[in-house]
């Protein structure tokens, strides 16, 4: 399911003062946004080639450069970053023409620290809300089962998963990081005939047993120290719906009896109200832990997991399917590119068979990761080997000489080494010594 990017608040600021960079620094990170300064054109262009930003400050006057040159260029390399120019009070009709020239706003110098943070968060929403837009027209462009899957072992669970999601069953969802838990429980829960209801999402590991408590079940006004509102509770909020507890490994000890409680009598009560209540909620749970080993070791409750695991879901990791990795890069590309406006279309065939060789230990999350890093800094139609910063990881994969490994084994990993670091197969095979024909059969041969 399509994720809106995240808008950290990543700021690019652009003047030839010094000075002026440190202060605007000093302020806007005293917010904790993330910020990078540039001197010149020169230098600013070749970070935004590098880097993404939300956006930038630009200092018109640049020395020898054209402020509304470097902002035409920067339009091009970074069309999502808004950019706000910052301008001297007796050059304001150059802001104008700025703003004609797709700038987001102007600040006129000197201005205060507030009115430089108050126009760094006015931006940032603004981002936010244009990225938000984005992966809802996503959303609503995606054919309805977007985890389809061509590799055997996905499709089991997403077989096991659909026959299930229509029961009320409660399904432990188990993967390693990464691998899609929280994309399938989502798609579990829109499956199920309370797809008309909340699907509601707790992440354990952030909350103390205090805190959850108050998360879960909702508290009244003055139950406790900071307590100044009521609140209902996430299990209200789930009532004919999903509650998906992610992370369920990290579930406060002491408050376990409570959500057992909660899962066999669909009762509970609010913190500092005596009322009990009842919610009609559907528990979905993941985790990367093993449960069985922590119930072992008295850090979970074994009757809380035979209540959660009435079915168990389990995730392969990316490098046991790899029949997935093309569709997926593929869909990931063309979601990139559309939100972030770049020329990237596709993949070369050296890019195509390094996404298949290396072995992704962070999984479907980490393809994602490349990819939007990939469709950011490539400048053209094809997406080359260069792009996807892969090169080192799929060499540090490679089989030592003399492990005990068949000449076959050896041979595949070589193959594959040398097909990811080339940018054709012509370059490929006269590394290798071989002729083009030949490194096809093998790379057919060892489903390179
Ligand atoms: N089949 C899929 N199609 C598209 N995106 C996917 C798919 N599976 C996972 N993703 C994406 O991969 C990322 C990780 O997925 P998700 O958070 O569901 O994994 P997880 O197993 O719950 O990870 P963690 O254990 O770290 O919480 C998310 O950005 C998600 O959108």
């Amino acid at each position: 399911m399509q994720q809106t990017p995240e808008i950290s608040g990543r700021i690019l600021l652009v003047d030839d003062e010094t000075a002026i960079l440190r202060t605007f620094r000093y302020c806007l990170e005293d917010r904790g946004y993330n910020v990078v300064t540039a001197s010149s054109a020169a230098q600013a262009e070749a970070i935004l080639q590098r880097q993404v930003f939300d956006l930038c400050f630009l200092d018109l006057r640049l020395g020898e450069d054209n402020g509304l040159d470097v902002l035409q260029q920067m339009r091009l390399t970074a069309p999502w970053m808004r950019v706000v120019i910052v301008t001297a009070h007796s050059a304001i009709d150059t802001a104008v023409d700025a703003m004609q020239a797709g700038a987001a706003d102007y600040l006129v110098k000197p201005c205060s620290p507030e009115q430089l943070r108050m126009a760094a968060a006015k931006q940032l929403e603004m981002r936010q809300m244009a990225a938000r837009l984005e992966a809802l027209e996503g959303e609503m462009q995606k054919p309805s089962d977007s985890l389809g899957s061509h590799s055997p072992a996905m499709m089991n669970v997403l077989e096991t998963a659909r026959q299930v999601a229509d029961t009320d069953a409660n399904i432990l969802i188990l993967g390693e990081s990464g691998t899609g838990k929280g994309e399938l429980a989502r798609a579990i829960h829109t499956w199920s005939r309370r797809a008309r209801k909340a699907f509601v999402t707790i992440n354990c590991p952030s909350l103390s047993a205090e805190l959850m408590e108050s998360e879960l079940f909702g508290h009244n006004r003055g139950a406790f120290t900071g307590a100044s509102e009521s609140t209902l509770g996430r299990v209200n909020q789930a009532d004919g719906g999903t509650l998906f507890l992610d992370e369920i490994g990290d579930f406060p000890l002491p408050l376990q009896p409570k959500l057992l409680r909660f899962i066999q009598d669909k009762e509970y009560e609010r913190i500092g109200d005596p009322v009990t209540r009842r919610a009609d909620v559907r528990i979905l749970a993941a985790t990367n832990l093993n449960l069985d080993e922590m119930v072992r070791e008295g850090r979970f409750r074994e009757d809380l997991l035979y209540r959660l695991n009435v079915i168990t879901l389990t995730l392969p990791p990316m490098r046991e399917r790899p029949e997935d990795i093309g569709a997926l890069a593929e869909r990931f590309l063309a979601q990139f590119v559309r939100s972030y406006g770049r020329p990237a279309r596709g993949f070369s065939e050296a890019a195509s068979a390094a996404l298949r060789v290396y072995r992704w230990p962070g999984n479907v999350r980490e393809l994602r990761n490349v990819i939007e890093r990939a469709s950011i800094i490539c400048p053209q139609p094809m997406i080359e080997i260069s792009h996807l910063g892969l090169g080192e990881q799929v060499a540090s994969n490679a089989p030592r000489i003399g492990e005990q490994l068949s000449l076959e084994q050896l041979e595949k990993a070589h193959i594959a080494g040398v097909l990811s670091n080339s940018d054709t197969l012509d370059q490929a095979a006269k590394t290798l010594g071989i002729d083009a024909s030949t490194l096809y059969r093998k790379r057919k041969q060892y489903g390179l």
